[in-house]
């Protein structure tokens, strides 16, 4: 029988465990996979009786019982959550569970009990407040890999939707520190990673990678600022000796429409927003956020938290949905790595 997958829960004060009951309902008519939700079961109760789904039913299961269950009842791995949860109020002392749910979700996957994590939102912020040392899952999920088998792992975040694949090359770090952080081996590094699990994870033979430029114009030949010409091109140069499909310093304020878009696979941008924004300006309901370079496969959904409608009921589980099912088709062909 095929493995569940590992639904964390992501911020209990989020709709996180909203979405994951409108999943469950939604499992026939979307061809949802079997999950096992990693969280707390009474948050699970609480917020299905608040938003009208009282009548699902949550049951305490086992990666080995999940499977067997899915079809009559949400299953869920028990993970106390230490604390109340008002939701659309975070609070950092439910950040122990929070991170719990997301290390029990990868050691599953790691030891062959699930077949990949799919991770809830959490709120950056609440778990900094609490202690926690990763940017965001992306970082954290790499040191866990690490944890479990010795190797270190560069992770990449990837966002995709059907017109689109963007990687951000640097993440979560403030844009005035971008042009310092952004160097010929991060980029080469990122590129490298990305080429080999568009291969080897998205069955895209040669890929053909878009470079955006840092400044205005791409630099303008270097005249409208230098790391376009000074650290992008040259990164460019090196893969293309590698016998990558490259394109690139273009400028990123073209780089976007749609004809644009259909001469590439993925777009490899120099900081978040430049990424993030054309992906789910295109496709915000059903947008997958994924993490290449990793030895399991791990997605989520590109949206966050979404606290100022954590008790409204008009969460879309769409993002999460298309998360599920993209992780559900990945690992069914082994992990890539
Ligand atoms: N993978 C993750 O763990 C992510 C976590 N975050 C975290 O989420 C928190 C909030 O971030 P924001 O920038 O406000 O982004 P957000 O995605 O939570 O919300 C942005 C807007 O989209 C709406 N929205 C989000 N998801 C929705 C859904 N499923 N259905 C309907 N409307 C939805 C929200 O109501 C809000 O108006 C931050 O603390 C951030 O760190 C943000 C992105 C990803
Ligand atoms: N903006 C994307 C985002 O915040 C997702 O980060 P991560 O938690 O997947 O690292």
């Amino acid at each position: 029988m095929a493995l569940p997958l590992a639904l964390s829960q992501g911020d209990p004060a989020g709709i996180g465990p909203e979405l994951a009951i409108k999943a469950w309902v939604n499992r026939v008519e979307s061809g949802v996979p079997p999950f096992l939700f990693f969280g707390d079961p009474r948050i699970l109760k609480q917020r299905a009786s608040l938003l009208g789904f009282g009548d699902v039913p949550v049951v305490n299961a086992s990666p080995e019982t999940t499977v067997a269950t899915f079809s009559e009842a949400l299953p869920v791995f028990a993970i106390d959550a230490a604390c109340p949860i008002d939701p659309g109020r975070p609070d950092p002392m439910s950040a122990p569970g929070t991170i719990s749910a997301i290390e029990t979700s990868v050691k599953m996957t790691m030891r062959g009990k699930t077949a990949a994590v799919v991770t809830n939102p959490i709120a950056k912020s609440v778990l900094y407040e609490a202690g926690f040392k990763f940017p965001g899952h992306t970082e954290f999920l790499a040191e866990l890999a690490m944890k479990e088998t010795g190797e270190r792992y560069r992770p990449v975040m990837m966002l995709s939707c059907p017109s689109l694949k963007v990687v951000p090359v640097t993440i979560h770090i403030p844009l005035a520190d971008v042009p310092a952080a952004l160097t010929s081996d991060l980029i080469v590094e990122t590129a490298r990673i990305t080429a080999q699990d568009l291969t080897t994870r998205f069955g895209i033979k040669q890929p053909v990678l878009a470079f955006s430029g840092l400044n205005p114009h791409a630099g303008e030949s270097g005249t409208i600022g230098r790391e376009d010409e000074d650290i992008i091109r040259p990164a460019l140069q090196i893969l293309e000796r590698e016998g990558l499909k490259v394109k690139g310093p273009l400028p990123a304020d073209t780089m976007f429409h749609a004809a644009a878009r259909s001469s590439y696979d993925v777009a490899l941008c120099m900081y978040h927003d430049q990424a993030l924004i054309p992906v789910k300006t295109l496709g915000f309901e059903d947008g997958v956020n994924s993490t290449l370079g990793l030895p399991f496969v791990r997605t989520s959904p590109d949206h966050g938290t979404a606290f100022a409608i954590a008790d409204k009921g008009v969460a879309a589980p769409s993002s999460l949905m298309e998360a599920l099912k993209l992780a559900a088709q990945i690992s069914s062909h082994g992990t890539g790595r």
